[in-house]
């Protein structure tokens, strides 16, 4: 009987567990387990949304892969425990830190060359920096200092007092702006530095970090246990992406990446130069505003995702005149961290149809930057997650972008690469297994160039200026 593997993702509203054949990658069983609502999160919730998501797979895997949720900031102190709950990805409050981080490096250029990013507040150097400045004695009380992914494989390998290694791979360390992805390694310095500890000061543990495909410990119940990676990284693992192909994720953040053979250094902040999981590397650009967009809408008109697709396809493109800037929590692609959204083109003839089209095209705008921000022609653009599956998307994004758009089935692409690469530890071979990619819909549609004009102008209109948020 094939050997069967777990893959789990560990996102920003959920864990997501799947049990797949390490020789095909076929899912054979899978469960998930939602978090805590929130930007900042004690660790713990994942640990525990993780048991009850693996419970009665993990046991039957022979190795496990933990994808996860990039840049959270876990904090831990000289006996392993959390200093404070993680502050994720989507908080923003440390964008006051990025220019500090910046004054550092010397310049955009120079923290682009150093770090691969000019880190957005996402990045957990501006979150250490931050606590640094703000809970001082939190900072002086952190002695190691993890990612979401990588705690929670050390849970799996015993956590505090057990003795496992602390092991990360080289995908999630380039989102923490203190690696370097042009040396493949760490930035221990700046790691200290941000923590405020002055020059010569003491650098906090950072996991060692592992190359693809390496058997990093075993759970304590004898599987053995890849390095993981962040869920981006795993995405593209999952999908067993093709050169030339553009991925759209459109999960709680939005993002488009591709995976390339050398680094990026974009001095302008849009493009994250992150590495992969598999010795590559994957530029990516991130909105934080993306599934919620239509969440968001669909409560205020009281509809579920069907209705609400529905109502957007009933609509004219350009949704009778309304454009929607969909900056509502804040914006880290575009750089505008306190900004909120902004509804315009409001007449007393709008109809519930038009604010449906109008929210898909604002997710559908935002993401069209993301995609020409990353700078490459797609050869294909794969859309995936939670909002993929919504059919005024599918039809929507080959009309917005100008662009044949692919579908893959609907699938848990993050839990599958992670599975992946658990399979591919486990065989101990030079390459990741080499599973079928997923089938894919393919759409089109004329192109609606005008949706995008409206909301280019949105756009730069607003760029000056300075919200309060409530
Ligand atoms: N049919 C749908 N239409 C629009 N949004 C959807 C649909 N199905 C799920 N979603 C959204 O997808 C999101 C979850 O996507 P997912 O990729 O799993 O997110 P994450 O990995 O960030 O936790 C939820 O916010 C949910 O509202
Ligand atoms: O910050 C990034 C990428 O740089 C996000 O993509 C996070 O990795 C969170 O992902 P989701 O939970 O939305 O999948």
């Amino acid at each position: 009987m094939s050997q069967l593997v777990a893959g789990i993702d560990s996102s920003s509203q959920s864990t997501k567990v799947v049990l797949v054949r390490a020789e095909d990658g076929v899912v054979v069983d899978q469960a998930s387990s939602p978090h805590p609502v929130g930007t900042e999160v004690d660790p713990q919730a994942w640990w525990e949304a993780l048991q009850l998501a693996g419970s009665g797979l993990l046991d039957r895997a022979a190795a496990i892969g933990v994808g996860g949720q990039q840049h959270g900031m876990v904090a831990l102190d000289a006996d392993g425990a959390v200093v404070r709950p993680a502050l994720l990805w989507n908080d923003l409050r440390s964008a006051p830190q990025i220019a500090d981080v910046i004054a550092h490096f010397g310049g955009e250029q120079q923290t682009a060359d150093a770090i691969g990013s000019v880190p957005p507040a996402s990045f957990t150097v501006t979150k250490l920096r931050w606590m640094a400045e703000n809970e001082p004695e939190n900072a002086e009380r952190t002695s190691a200092v993890m990612l979401p992914h990588d705690w929670l494989t050390w849970m799996l390998a015993g956590g505090p007092g057990s003795g496992a290694e602390m092991v990360t791979d080289h995908g999630d360390a380039s989102g923490t702006g203190y690696y370097s992805p042009a040396r493949r390694d760490w930035l221990p310095e700046v790691a200290a530095w941000a923590l405020g500890r002055g020059p010569g000061g003491p650098a906090p543990q950072l996991p060692r970090i592992a190359g693809p495909g390496e058997v990093v410990g075993t759970t304590t119940g004898g599987a053995q246990l890849s390095a993981g990676t962040g869920d981006n990284m795993a995405a593209a693992l999952g999908l067993c992406l093709r050169d030339g192909d553009v991925v759209v994720s459109i999960g709680t953040s939005g993002t488009a990446f591709c995976v390339t053979d050398s680094p990026r250094a974009d001095p302008t902040g849009s493009v994250s130069g992150f590495a992969d999981a598999s010795g590559r590397y994957l530029p990516l650009v991130c909105t934080v505003n993306a599934s919620r967009i239509l969440s968001v809408t669909a409560r205020l008109l009281g509809v579920d995702h069907d209705e609400f697709a529905a109502l957007a396809l009933a609509a004219e493109p350009g949704a009778g005149g309304l454009t929607f800037l969909p900056y509502m929590d804040g914006e880290r692609t575009p750089n505008r961290p306190t900004a909120t959204g902004v509804l315009s083109g409001l007449t007393s003839g709008v109809q519930r149809e038009d604010l449906a089209r109008a929210a898909v095209e604002a997710l559908l705008g935002s993401l069209g930057d993301a995609i020409d921000a990353l700078g490459v022609v797609p050869g294909r653009v794969l859309v995936i997650g939670g909002a993929a599956r919504n059919p005024a998307v599918q039809q929507l994004a080959p009309a917005v972008w100008g662009l044949p758009v692919e579908f893959p089935v609907p699938g848990e692409y993050v839990a599958l690469g992670a599975a992946r690469q658990a399979a591919w530890a486990l065989s101990g071979a030079d390459e990741p297994p080499a599973w079928a990619p997923p089938e894919t819909t393919a759409f089109t549609a004329d192109p609606t160039p005008v949706v995008r004009r409206r909301y280019d102008v949105l756009r730069d209109r607003t760029a000056d200026w300075t919200e309060s948020r409530a």
